[in-house]
């Protein structure tokens, strides 16, 4: 579990995040929305220590981060998985090196024991026969699953991702999310992700805060969205008309259920 404790961050005068109280539980696909510029990745890079927060605290299951040393941060930073918006992918590399990766760097394991950590991780994600391909020779979506199998490949307990899905056609995200939504159950992980994606909000949105302007301005469930009544979520959320639609059906359902109680 992740708790953010009145987290501040400001850029000289310029006051980015204020106040943001939020807790991300364990094996659950935790989601952070909010428009452009409201303060997602700024949040993001708090938790995962690219960024110091101005003020106030984060709680890596009671252990607070951001009073750690720095030894300690590098330590628990192998405790976290991250993929970024780009795939990030090393193109030097093949698909079965980039993924052994973080094993070359941060395990003690025998060469053939990476190898076998690396091919596990990439079946995973369906991709056992790609391994010996160069990020270059692979789609967009492949890349998104090879930086997934990366994230992984040292059994993080929390996963960090980046708008997972830019860049990528609808049929695809829908597979990257669900990979990211299973994954985060079979092993138990505290998976934050950033997006703007209302598909992966109504799709795998078990717990969801929404930043507006760098407050936060919302929590809650997917089921939650489609009765909320805050404006500014629902702004966000059902922008489209066709998604205006569908929340007009489920408010009258809703508004139905609670006449006949
Ligand atoms: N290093 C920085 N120095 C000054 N301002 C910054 C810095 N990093 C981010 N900001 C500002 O913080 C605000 C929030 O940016 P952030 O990237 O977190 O938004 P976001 O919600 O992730 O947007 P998007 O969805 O477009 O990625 C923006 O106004 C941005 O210009």
């Amino acid at each position: 579990m992740i708790e953010v404790k009145h987290l501040y961050k400001s850029f000289g005068d310029k006051e980015v995040l204020k106040d943001i109280n939020a807790v991300f539980e364990d094996g659950k696909t935790n989601l952070i929305i909010g428009q452009s510029g409201s303060g997602k990745t700024v949040l993001m890079k708090n938790l995962v220590g690219l960024l110091t927060p101005t003020s106030g605290n984060v709680l890596y299951d009671g252990r607070n981060f951001v009073a750690m040393s720095k030894e300690e941060k590098v330590q628990m930073r192998r405790e976290m998985g991250m993929i970024f918006q780009s795939a990030a992918l090393f193109d030097s590399l093949n698909v079965l090196e980039n993924v052994m990766f973080p094993l070359d760097m941060f395990s003690k394991m025998n060469y053939r024991e990476r190898v076998r950590r690396a091919q596990e991780c990439l079946d995973r994600v369906n991709l056992g026969d790609a391994q010996l391909k160069y990020p270059g020779e692979i789609s967009g979506g492949m890349q998104k699953r090879v930086a997934i199998a990366r994230a992984i490949v040292l059994n993080p307990k929390y996963l960090f991702c980046d708008e997972p899905n830019s860049g990528l056609d609808p049929h695809t995200s829908l597979v990257i999310d669900e990979l990211l939504s299973s994954i985060t159950k079979e092993y138990n992980i505290t998976t934050i992700i950033n997006t703007h994606d209302m598909n992966s909000v109504m799709g795998i949105g078990e717990n969801i805060l929404f930043i507006y302007q760098g407050n936060n301005e919302w929590q809650g469930t997917k089921d939650d969205v489609m009765g909320a009544t805050n404006e500014k979520l629902n702004d966000l959320v059902f922008a489209s008309d066709l998604f205006k639609r569908v929340k007009e059906v489920e408010m009258n359902k809703i508004r139905q259920a609670q006449a006949n109680r």
